[in-house]
């Protein structure tokens, strides 16, 4: 896969915003390999994803930045350029369910998923063999219920240690505190096992064989303050029957799980995603 750089943009709407961004590349020589575009009528936003060919510009990512920076003030974008040559540092967490964190470990040892795992954070010791077969490191970090607090301190401690950019919950079961979520907001992406708004917190398979439901699904989001209401990068759905018991739901499920899970992570770290209030433009 060639290398190139990832220039996502969401902007005021007003013509001429493609034209503006084409002629910067062209007049560099750039040469532009993906382009995607979306005006939102509602909000009045434009949003943009283009890939241009690294070796194609006279100079490197730092200086991208540097020149494009002018443009990026004229229309009042926010805005971010990523090398798909440096992959993006994604630490995994996961209490004792092993289905989603096993199936990510699986797609990044068989390189479907591009992306360093520097380790695996976990509030129960279960899954270590499973991760550390990986050669991934693997820390325990209990939970205490009565206070929480130093459960996550350490969270954020190892976080930072390793510079991470992307924090995957991989069926984690702890509610992140608001502090955290705002310090990584937009960078840490949930699995939720069921198709929301239906069913959020806790057993959602209970909840949909009390209501009776036809379809399950689970929904990849972003992990915002207010639990599992976060913008929505990928979701799915199964028919199940009356025939199905809850426990067959569970295990239904998981595939769906999985499935959704590594796709909502695969549209992040493709830069695939970006954020539009509590929604998502996927690319
Ligand atoms: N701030 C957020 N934190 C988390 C989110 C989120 O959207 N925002 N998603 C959850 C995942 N989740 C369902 O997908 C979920 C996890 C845990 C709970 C819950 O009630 N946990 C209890 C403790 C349970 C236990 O100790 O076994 C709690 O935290 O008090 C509900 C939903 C991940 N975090």
């Amino acid at each position: 896969m060639e290398r190139v750089y990832r220039l996502t943009i969401s902007c005021p709407d007003r013509v001429g915003i493609v034209a503006k961004v084409g002629q910067f590349f062209s007049g560099h020589g750039g040469w532009i390999v993906q382009a995607n575009h979306y005006s939102d009528p509602e909000s009045g936003r434009f949003f943009m994803r283009h890939c241009i060919r690294a070796d194609s510009l006279p100079f490197g990512l730092e200086e991208l930045k540097e020149k494009f920076t002018p443009i990026a003030e004229e229309f009042g974008m926010d805005w971010q350029v990523n090398d798909s040559g440096v992959p993006k540092k994604v630490i995994l967490m996961a209490s004792k369910e092993s289905h989603c964190l096993v199936d990510l470990l699986h797609r990044w040892h068989s390189k479907e998923l591009s992306c360093d795992i520097p380790c695996v954070i976990s509030n129960h010791d279960t899954l270590r063999s499973l991760v550390e077969w990986h050669g991934i490191p693997f820390f325990h970090v209990p939970v205490d219920p009565a206070d929480k607090s130093e459960h996550f301190a350490r969270v954020n401690a190892i976080v930072e240690e390793h510079k991470a950019d992307t924090i995957v919950l991989a069926r984690y079961m702890q509610i992140i505190p608001p502090q955290l979520c705002q310090r990584y907001h937009g960078q840490v992406i949930n699995i939720h096992h069921s198709f929301l708004p239906s069913f959020v917190g806790a057993k959602p398979y209970h909840q949909a064989a009390q209501r009776g439901v036809k379809l399950i699904g689970a929904t990849c989001h972003y992990v915002t303050q207010e639990l599992d209401a976060g913008p929505i990068i990928d979701q799915d759905v199964m028919r199940i029957s009356h025939n199905d018991t809850v426990e067959d739901m569970v295990r239904l499920g998981k595939d769906v799980e999985k499935m959704v899970l590594a796709r909502g992570v695969r549209s992040h770290l493709e830069d695939r995603v970006l954020l539009h209030g509590n929604k998502t433009i996927v690319f």
